[in-house]
């Protein structure tokens, strides 16, 4: 039981073939929840923090949770930002004793991108933090940013031989038609898995990250749906297709929207069911259950990490 970086889970799940999940947290039921679903299975975790989430928990709190969820469990955790948007952002999370960062230069131009990607690896490789990048643009929404299908633009797989030599960087986030949030496909799913074998033969042994990897899976779409949501026509990765992209070098798979839907349908369900009711440690508790239980299936069913701690 240890805070980790991800350098161990990553040379080991690619060699195993399977992806670590990288779960997005910003409370104490969403974190506790992830956590009770991999001890009971056995598996590293990645908890994943946007700017947003620290805005929202506050940092000292995630902190404290994540050193106490560590505690409570046998399971290795690397704490990650997900989604730092500058060095100075990216400086803070490492000071402040996470394991690992994201730099998101993918709104900048290359030369950009890689210029603070590099100042970010060597401060956090002195630190002993690993760093995670991204080239090429996910289409859906991160905090306030909103990246049009339009702009959105998939991974050159030469270009990112070029950028993972020049920063240094440890893992690299690639856009081969994932999106962040609940509608990912407008018509059939489709992934570019030929611009993913490209990119991991040209990359041998280095891990490669897919974001907007939720199956927003439809048993909590239609239970937010049925108890008073409405989020029509959400779409999300087919669960196959991550398990392929799993045997193709990518190492980690991130998932928020899958939390969210389970979390807000587990509580729609409970308050609808008891309009009496009105104690938070019910209807939060419900939805901890959920998180528990989805994650669990994830690990066990999608990812392949269970029993590799
Ligand atoms: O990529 C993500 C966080 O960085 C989350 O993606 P989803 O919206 O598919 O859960
Ligand atoms: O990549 C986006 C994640 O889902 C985090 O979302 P957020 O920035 O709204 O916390
Ligand atoms: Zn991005
Ligand atoms: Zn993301």
């Amino acid at each position: 039981m240890a805070l980790v970086t991800t350098t161990e889970m990553f040379k080991k799940a690619y060699e195993g073939g399977y992806a670590i999940g990288a779960f997005n947290v910003n409370n104490m039921e969403i974190i506790q929840g992830i956590v009770d679903a991999a001890r009971e299975v056995n598996s590293p975790l990645i908890l994943q923090v946007s700017a947003g989430a620290r805005k929202y928990a506050k940092p000292a709190y995630l902190k404290k949770l994540v050193e106490a969820a560590i505690i409570d469990s046998d399971v290795d955790i690397a704490l990650h930002l997900d989604h730092g948007d500058s060095f100075e952002l990216c400086k803070q999370c490492i000071d402040d004793g996470f394991t690992s960062v994201m730099f998101d230069g993918s709104a900048l131009d290359y030369e950009e991108n890689i210029k603070v990607t590099k100042q970010v690896v060597e401060y956090a490789h002195a630190h002993g933090v690993v760093v995670e990048a991204e080239l090429g643009k996910l289409a859906g929404v991160e905090d306030e940013v909103n990246v049009s299908a339009e702009d959105a633009t998939y991974t050159d797989p030469d270009q990112a031989v070029d950028f993972v030599k020049r920063t240094g960087v440890d893992s690299l986030a690639i856009a081969i038609g994932t999106s962040h949030g609940a509608y990912k496909f407008q018509g059939e799913p489709k992934l570019d898995y030929e611009r993913l074998e490209k990119i991991t033969n040209l990359l041998p042994n280095f891990p490669i990250v897919l974001h907007g990897a939720s199956t927003v899976i439809p048993e909590f779409v239609e239970m937010c749906n049925k108890y008073g949501g409405d989020i029509p026509g959400a779409q999300g990765v087919p669960e196959d297709m991550l398990r392929r992209a799993a045997k193709f070098g990518v190492c980690k798979i991130n998932i928020d929207t899958d939390l969210r839907l389970a979390l807000t349908g587990a509580i729609r369900k409970y308050l609808v069911e008891n309009p009496s009711q009105f104690d938070p440690r019910k209807y939060l508790g419900e939805g901890r259950t959920a998180i528990r239980e989805m994650v669990k299936h994830k690990i066990v069913d999608v990812l392949g990490c269970d029993n590799t701690l």
